[in-house]
């Protein structure tokens, strides 16, 4: 069995590998000549690299054309929300081109591959409370061009299932996080923030945004495991939420992190760290998903947080 993982260098990526491998399949992943490498170093020797430009047709046909993968994890893109406001074309073009080009590469050489694509919870947006917790069937209230990006890319798996079969699975997964998550991601920058602090190499201030929005916070090694199961057991052209089911403030969050840690802090707002606006509410119902695949998180909180701790204070 062969998987082929879309941005295998990155966050997720990294450890969709690590998951497989230990699954006993074939591994190769898309890169991108300016991509970092360090997060799939210790897999060097595993999995085998291809360049390809997502955004351009001819580099993705050649690749699946050469590759013909049973299973593909689709999780290159661009994936803060607060670059998509700074280049909302740039995030729109690649999230919805780089998808556009994979699905149609499939369907000319006519695989059977099932395709799992990473569509977010950012795509419900703006949520009442009441609304709470939120099921694949709330309406979509799109706050930033990031989540508009993931709504096409969501309505993209759709559509090219009902028009030409493709056996494409929709996750939507909620924030998520821990080993590697990339700094500029609220844990991970705050996790850094507290390490460069206990390092000295940081005046023992905090900078933040917004710490009133609730997340709900999944470990990334129960999500990759989660991508697996969506395409093992679930139903193709299916929508499923992938999410812990509890929510905490961004502060609460912070609270946590703290509490594994001496540092005594005082947190200060970052008028450059708000948001033109902020989804307010987070917190997934993943029944759906849970019936379809036995999934359901395994990893607590605390764990995650202390891991991602862990992860900062190792690196140089
Ligand atoms: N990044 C960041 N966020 C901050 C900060 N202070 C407060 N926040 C708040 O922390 C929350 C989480 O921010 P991010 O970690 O940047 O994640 P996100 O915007 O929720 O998006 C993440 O989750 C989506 C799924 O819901 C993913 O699709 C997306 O790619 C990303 O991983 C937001 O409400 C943000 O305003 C800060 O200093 N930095």
């Amino acid at each position: 069995m062969k998987a082929l993982v879309t941005g295998i260098s990155g966050f997720v990526g990294s450890h969709m590998a690590e998951f497989l491998l230990r699954q006993g399949v074939e591994v190769v992943g898309t890169i991108r000549n300016r991509s970092r490498m360090d997060h799939i170093s210790h897999l060097r020797q595993e999995i085998r690299l291809a360049e390809c430009e997502l955004r351009d047709p001819f580099s993705v046909e050649t690749l699946i054309g050469r590759e013909r993968p049973d299973l593909i994890f689709h999780l290159a893109a661009q994936s803060f929300v607060p670059t998509s406001w700074n280049s909302p074309i740039d995030t729109i073009h690649n999230n919805v081109a780089g998808q556009v080009n994979l699905f149609e590469a499939v369907r000319r050489f006519e695989l059977p591959a099932k395709i799992q694509i990473a569509c977010s919870s950012e795509e419900y947006g703006q949520v009442e409370p009441e609304e709470t917790p939120i099921r694949e069937t709330n309406p979509l209230r799109p706050l930033s061009p990031y989540a508009i990006s993931k709504v096409a890319q969501d309505y993209l798996g759709y559509q090219y299932h009902r028009s030409y079969g493709l056996h494409v699975v929709r996750t939507i997964t909620f924030n998520h996080t821990g080993p590697r998550r990339g700094e500029n991601f609220v844990t991970s920058n705050f996790a850094k923030q507290i390490v460069d602090i206990e390092k000295g190499r940081k005046a023992p201030v905090i900078h933040v945004g917004n710490l009133e929005a609730k997340r709900d916070f999944t470990d990334v090694r129960d999500v990759v495991r989660g991508y697996w199961l969506a395409l093992e057991k679930g139903q193709p052209g299916e929508n499923y939420n992938i999410a812990s089911g509890t929510c905490c403030t961004i502060a609460e969050m912070l609270n946590t992190l703290l509490s594994f840690s001496n540092v005594s802090i005082e947190v200060q707002t970052d008028p450059s760290r708000l948001r033109p606006s902020d989804v307010q509410i987070l917190l997934g119902d993943y029944r759906k998903f849970q019936e379809a695949t036995g999934w359901k998180p395994e990893i607590p909180f605390q764990r995650t947080m202390e891991d991602l701790l862990q992860y900062w204070r190792s690196q140089p």
